[in-house]
């Protein structure tokens, strides 16, 4: 699936642009990074993407289908190609892994089926699959507040996967984790990407990670694509562009995230 993002502008109703002419292409398969300083419009391009927000400005195609002036089931429908994982996890924390990654299936169940929990025997061994894939099987009936940060984020991951997205967007998927678990989440992002195809598009402040584990980076400043390329091309002096800070500033910043 390829998604486009024509012109987008976002002005909020206290008068803040936070996008202005963002456009760029992600083709079925990229594993791309938008990188920029806090403040530069990332989430708010992301919350647009996963439908959360609607822009004021350009529009977002799906396969050449316009998602963004969607409503109602159409939109739903366009909108189970995309899956989001977020810094906080957005988990229900006395519910147990199993049943949030279940979570997943809900908008495609009745009314009475998602109410009573009623997901049905495929629908389990599905998710009881995913969990084993991200390493968390025995865990299934563990409620998530049992869990640790990594585990959540695996969690998180598992039920992203149960609506077999096209794109996976993962805002800031590592920035509540140690440098150590946040690697080993990004290990299996990149795996999941391998495997399955399924693009990502992924927020981060910690510029090392997305160089590591992106093809290509989009550089957001003031709500404008600064930059759009290989991640190999990113320079220090675009980097300096990008988070307007010195060189000395950046070398001693390389691996902790930038602010
Ligand atoms: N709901 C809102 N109402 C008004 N202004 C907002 C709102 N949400 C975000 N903004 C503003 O829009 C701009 C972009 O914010 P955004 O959160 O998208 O940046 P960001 O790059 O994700 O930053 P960070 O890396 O710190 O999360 C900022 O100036 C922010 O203050």
């Amino acid at each position: 699936m390829n998604l486009q993002i024509q012109h987008i502008a976002k002005k909020f109703h206290n008068g803040t642009k936070a996008l202005a002419d963002v456009d760029f292409s992600v083709s079925q398969g990229e594993f791309v990074s938008v990188i920029g300083p806090s403040g530069a419009g990332k989430t708010t391009l992301f919350r647009i993407l996963n439908g959360m927000m609607e822009c004021t400005g350009g529009q977002v195609l799906l396969d050449d289908k316009r998602f963004d002036s969607l409503k109602g089931r159409k939109k739903r429908e366009l909108q189970k190609s995309i899956a989001t994982i977020y810094q906080d996890f957005c988990l229900v924390e006395n519910s147990t892994c199993l049943k949030n990654v279940l979570t997943a299936g809900l908008p495609d169940m009745g009314f009475f089926q998602g109410v009573f929990g009623l997901y049905g025997k495929t629908r389990k061994e599905e998710a009881l699959k995913l969990l084993d894939r991200v390493g968390l099987l025995e865990k299934a009936e563990e409620p998530i507040k049992n869990l640790s940060g990594g585990q959540k984020q695996r969690v998180a991951i598992a039920r992203a996967l149960m609506r077999h997205p096209a794109i996976l967007l993962a805002d800031e998927p590592v920035a509540s984790l140690d440098p150590v678990t946040g690697r080993q989440i990004l290990e299996l992002l990149k795996s999941i990407h391998e495997t399955d195809g399924v693009t990502i598009l992924m927020n981060s402040h910690n510029l090392e990670f997305s160089q590591e584990f992106s093809d290509r980076l989009i550089g957001l400043k003031d709500g404008k694509v600064v930059f759009d390329g290989k991640t190999a091309d990113l320079t220090d002096s675009i980097t300096t562009q990008i988070y307007n800070k010195n060189d000395t500033q950046i070398e001693n910043k390389r691996g902790v995230a930038y602010e």
